[in-house]
């Protein structure tokens, strides 16, 4: 019963896998396994950032990001692909570090993402502009590119993270920028990432719309006054956060919901 409501109340996060069977049968496994590897290091990951926020606040251990991804089943590995430059619908914007995907923070717990792979007419290339690529912001508020090789992942921080650390961790600012000048003509770029964040459904709650009383595990976000996710550089993300009276809380399940309405549906 319950695999069939979640999907329709959330469609974007419950639809099925779709595998090239026919075309690349063995990207499913490949898929999978390397989805594995970059969850089974970022627990790893997840363990040392425990350690390093139970010294600035008291933590229980089930309440831990380790304990969250642990039990959470809502993780997303996608593969992402950049259109060359010149074909993508969006102008250069004026921010050349940003050109391939805007300035923004991930909103789950921990995203891993693999190093980029260039291509020019489906031939693996080196990219001709070493500028290209995934710029971070520190929290001193240098920009950087992000450096790692293909056999490294880099893991960053999302928004959930920094909210239920309350502000111990910080969500990592970053863009892609894409390869300029005439070498940069027909090169793609295409990378794996894996989104990891918490069980966003509600627990024991009747949802009227679809007559079902859901029965399952959430994780409560807690906004605490202290907690002022990249507020000053991010102005779609203070308007949503004057929407979240402080000391409120909500599931992780009903932020995801109020970012997508926000982002996509234009609804707050
Ligand atoms: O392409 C990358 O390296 C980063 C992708 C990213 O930031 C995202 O999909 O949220
Ligand atoms: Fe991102």
């Amino acid at each position: 019963m319950i695999t069939l409501a979640l999907p329709r109340r959330y469609p974007s996060y419950c639809g099925a896998n779709i595998w090239p069977l026919a075309a690349l049968p063995e990207l499913e496994v490949a898929f999978k396994a390397l989805g594995k590897l970059i969850f089974d290091v970022g627990l790893m990951v997840a363990y040392h950032c425990d350690q390093y926020v139970s010294r600035g606040m008291k933590m229980r251990k089930d309440e831990g990001l380790e304990q969250i991804l642990l039990r959470s089943r809502c993780h997303k590995g996608r593969l992402l692909y950049y259109f060359p430059a010149q074909l993508s619908n969006h102008e250069e914007n004026g921010d050349s570090m940003s050109s391939w995907c805007g300035w923004h923070t991930d909103h789950g717990s921990l995203t891993g993402l693999t190093c980029a792979m260039f291509k020019r007419n489906d031939v693996e290339i080196s990219c001709p502009d070493s500028a290209a690529g995934l710029y971070i912001r520190t929290r001193s508020g240098e920009i950087v590119k992000a450096t790692f090789g293909e056999n490294e992942i880099a893991y960053q921080i999302g928004e959930t993270t920094e909210i239920l650390s309350q502000g111990y961790l910080c969500a990592t600012p970053h863009g892609v920028r894409a390869p300029k000048g005439k070498e940069a003509s027909g090169v793609d770029r295409s990378t794996f990432a894996l989104f990891m964040q918490p069980d966003w459904y509600v627990n024991r709650r009747w949802d009227e719309k679809l007559n079902f009383l859901f029965n399952c595990r959430d994780e409560k976000l807690k906004f605490s006054e202290d907690v002022y996710i990249h507020k000053e550089v991010f102005n779609a993300e203070v308007l949503l956060f004057q929407l979240i009276p402080s000391n409120d809380s909500l599931t992780f399940g009903e932020y995801s919901e109020m970012l997508l309405d926000k982002y996509y549906h234009e609804k707050t």
